[in-house]
């Protein structure tokens, strides 16, 4: 039989159904929350780059707008002045009521086509009688068209971007050109102006100039800092617009959308950490979790009732089987299967264990009979002795033995003498009630029980069995008798084997006193029936 050793079987039915359900739902709940997590990521990852594109765009038309109102408002003064650069009054009045007027600019200057500054407002400047110099200051002088120029630091000190508009006299000659100034560190126009559209979740905006330098920055120590390495500038440099995932110049991963300003050709960035985009989408999956939770727990608790009720009966029949392996006795119960490979297994089990219950049971009959008369044998004796002790059932006992049988043996040979044998048991059995205990104790001795008969008619039995012998023809060896001892127990004795004994005594008194008899023993105790 193969032996299974349990220790290194440590998972039974249930710890694996315990574990495959408990790996079924997690797995199912982290590929869920994982599947989730990556739309997630996607689409608010692509809302936020959309949203800062829409944004950029809208602060670079409102600018674009506001650049070109400051530039018709210079045109409009440069008509007004163009022919009366001359006369100081006028120029210092007009620029004075422009500065004041519109608050669109922060300083106002008038140049004449040699490059000196002619009139500047607020006079606080001081820098009337100035001439420029530097490339940028007198690109005006060279473009004489409408131009915004800048960033640049002004005869002024000022870091400033610069609207101009050229002057041109009755004739159509450049006369020279009007400059509005607009500062670029603190409080300033430009800031007010895209402060004004305020934008939430730590989106935060910046512009650059079309050399790829920042003209504004929420950080004001960062204006006029080259950042012509973000790619963003990068394309917006090319006057593109849209929106990218990018690393900044300081190393901070950012989703940005950005736009063009057609009239300066500045470039307007909103853009917001990845950080704050994910931890916004940390939130959302923690909500995710906690609602998933419960449903989790339930399914937990689905799973493992059903893997349960599909396993009991499994472990049950192995529960079985495993008493059917020690040899236990088994009464087979009656195992609920409520599906069909189940039934089938139960079916199965069942009929092996009924044919193997059988099977012992004919063994067990076959080591308690004697094989050549098939009465039972002093194995089966001792069993039966031991129910009718335990019982405490009266019996008689006959103890018999053929009368010089050696002799058969010796003139017709063995066989004839086992034939001998065969015969005298089946008058054994004739002269036998079938509650009677027939046994073979020994050759050609043998002994009969005989429950609830007296020795009387114990007496009268082994008479009748004695002259049926001696009357039967046993074939080649023709006729042969018997001798007989009775005894009772308990009547003769209470002590099992002194009666058998008794029986044995008295059979040993029917040979001593010529054979072909019967002899009872005597009895001791009357007063059992
Ligand atoms: N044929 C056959 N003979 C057996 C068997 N068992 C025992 N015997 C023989 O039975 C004979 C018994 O002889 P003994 O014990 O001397 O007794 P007996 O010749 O019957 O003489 P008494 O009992 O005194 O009348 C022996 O010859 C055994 O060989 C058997 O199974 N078959």
């Amino acid at each position: 039989m193969v032996q299974i050793n349990k220790a290194k079987h440590w998972l039974d039915l249930k710890k694996l159904i315990l574990i495959l359900a408990t790996l079924c739902v997690f797995t199912s709940l982290l590929n869920a929350l994982f599947s989730s997590y990556q739309v997630q990521k996607q689409v608010m990852v692509k809302d936020t780059l959309e949203a800062n594109r829409a944004y950029a765009t809208k602060l670079a038309d409102v600018t674009d707008l506001f650049l070109q109102s400051v530039l018709m408002q210079l045109k409009a003064s440069s008509e007004t002045i163009a022919t009366q650069l001359d006369n100081p009054e006028v120029v210092n009045k007009e620029l004075s009521q422009m500065l004041t007027r519109t608050h669109s600019f922060d300083s106002i200057v008038l140049v004449n086509a040699k490059g000196e500054i002619i009139g500047a407002q607020p006079s606080s400047l001081g820098v009337i009688g100035a001439t420029l110099k530097n490339e940028v200051e007198t690109l005006p002088l060279r473009e004489k068209a409408p131009f915004i120029v800048g960033p640049f630091v002004s005869p002024a000190g000022n870091l400033m971007v610069s609207p101009t508009h050229p002057m041109f006299d009755q004739e159509g000659i450049f006369v020279g050109f009007i400059a509005a100034g607009i500062y670029l560190k603190g409080d300033n126009i430009l800031g007010r102006l895209l402060a004004n559209h305020h934008h939430q979740d730590k989106t935060y905006i910046y512009v650059t100039g079309p050399n790829g330098k920042l003209i504004y920055h929420h950080d004001d120590h960062r204006i006029g800092q080259d950042v012509t390495k973000n790619e963003v500038v990068e394309s917006l440099l090319s006057k593109t617009s849209g929106s990218a995932q990018i690393v900044n110049t300081q190393g901070v991963a950012m989703l940005a959308g950005y736009a063009s300003v057609p009239t300066s050709g500045w470039g307007v960035v909103a853009q917001r950490p990845l950080e704050v985009t994910m931890s916004q989408l940390a939130n959302t999956m923690r909500h995710v979790l906690k609602t998933t939770i419960p449903f989790t727990v339930f399914l937990l608790i689905c799973v493992l009732g059903l893997g349960t009720l599909i396993a009991k009966p499994l472990w049950r029949l192995a529960k079985l089987s495993e008493q059917v392996e020690d040899g236990r006795n088994i009464d087979f119960p009656h195992v609920s299967t409520w599906y069909y490979e189940a039934a089938w297994l139960y079916q199965a089990m069942h009929s092996s264990v009924k044919n193997l219950g059988a099977q012992i049971q004919r063994f067990d009959d076959e080591r308690k009979q004697d094989q050549l008369t098939h009465l039972f044998n002093r194995r089966g004796m001792e069993k039966w002795l031991e129910t009718a002790y335990e019982q405490q059932t009266p019996f008689s006992i006959i103890a018999l033995d053929i009368d010089h049988f050696k002799h058969v043996n010796d003139t017709y040979g063995h066989d004839v003498g086992d034939v001998v044998i065969r015969k005298l048991a089946e008058l054994m059995r004739t002269n036998a009630r079938e509650q009677d205990h027939l046994c073979r104790s020994g050759g050609e001795e043998f002994l009969m029980f005989l429950p609830h008969v007296d020795i009387d008619k114990a007496d009268r039995i082994a008479e009748r069995l004695r002259a049926c012998t001696a009357e039967t023809e046993f074939g080649e060896a023709g006729h042969i008798t018997i001798s007989l001892g009775i005894s009772h127990w308990p009547l003769c004795s209470e002590d099992l084997h002194h009666a058998l004994k008794l029986a044995d005594r008295s059979l040993y008194q029917a040979k001593a006193n010529g054979r072909n008899r019967v002899e009872h023993a005597v009895l001791a105790n009357h007063n059992v029936a």
